[in-house]
């Protein structure tokens, strides 16, 4: 899929589930709760061991069915996104700004989401490309500094991850992000391989975004 379908994907879908498995393995059964509950972008970090196989599996899995888009993240280098793109990601992640990563990820046409906290990072961002700009940790910034960053510069294009639940993902959106993502509050079901609890909260997710999109 071309990059601009991607990033309308991730806008429609309005939530990006960040994924970090024990392993390749456990990241593709959190990955899979989280499509059988509702939320179909999935970022898979490379915390996880061989988390380029849980790229590759997954990939090749969905290959055909537009609603499930597999990206990576914790991309730390231009590298590492390389790698990523080899398997098949569709979307690179950042948890900070990598001006190498995001030239390799304009190189290959991939769509680019660097992290910052601060208004001159997120400039720094938009003057590289980042196609959105992850607000991280999002705990530490809150709504409000969606709104503030907005006032001189309302063509930024952001989401927050960190500390992201279904009962704040809604003011999230409300303050002008384009989605969220979210880690922790998603998959904590998943360090008991409790699946069903993830795929449970996924599905809060997704009533708390359409309630916020209506
Ligand atoms: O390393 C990255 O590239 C990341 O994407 C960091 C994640 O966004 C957060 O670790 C998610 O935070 P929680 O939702 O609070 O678990």
């Amino acid at each position: 899929m071309n990059k601009e379908r991607i990033l309308s994907a991730i806008k429609t879908q309005g939530i990006i589930a960040v994924v970090r498995g024990k392993n390749a393995e456990h990241a593709i059964n959190v990955a899979e709760a989280c499509i059988e509950g509702g939320v179909t972008c999935i970022e898979l970090t490379f915390t996880t061991p061989h988390a380029h196989e849980a790229i590759r599996t997954l990939s090749q899995k969905y290959a055909d069915n537009p609603t499930v888009i597999i990206g990576a993240g914790t991309v730390l280098d231009a590298i590492t996104a390389r790698i990523a793109i080899l398997e098949g990601a569709q979307f690179i992640v950042s948890p900070a700004f990598d001006a190498e990563t995001i030239k390799l990820c304009h190189r290959y046409q991939i769509a680019v989401m660097p992290g910052t906290t601060t208004l001159s990072g997120v400039i720094e961002a938009m003057e590289a490309g980042a196609d959105i700009i992850k607000i991280f940790p999002g705990e530490l910034a809150g709504p409000a500094m969606i709104r503030a960053i907005h006032g001189p510069l309302p063509q930024a294009v952001l989401m927050p991850t960190g500390g992201v639940t279904p009962d704040n993902a809604g003011a999230w959106l409300n303050a002008g992000c384009i989605a969220v993502g979210a880690g922790g509050s998603l998959t904590k079901g998943a360090d008991n391989n409790d699946f069903a609890a993830v795929t449970e909260q996924a599905k809060k997710f997704v009533q708390a975004i359409t309630a916020a999109r209506t």
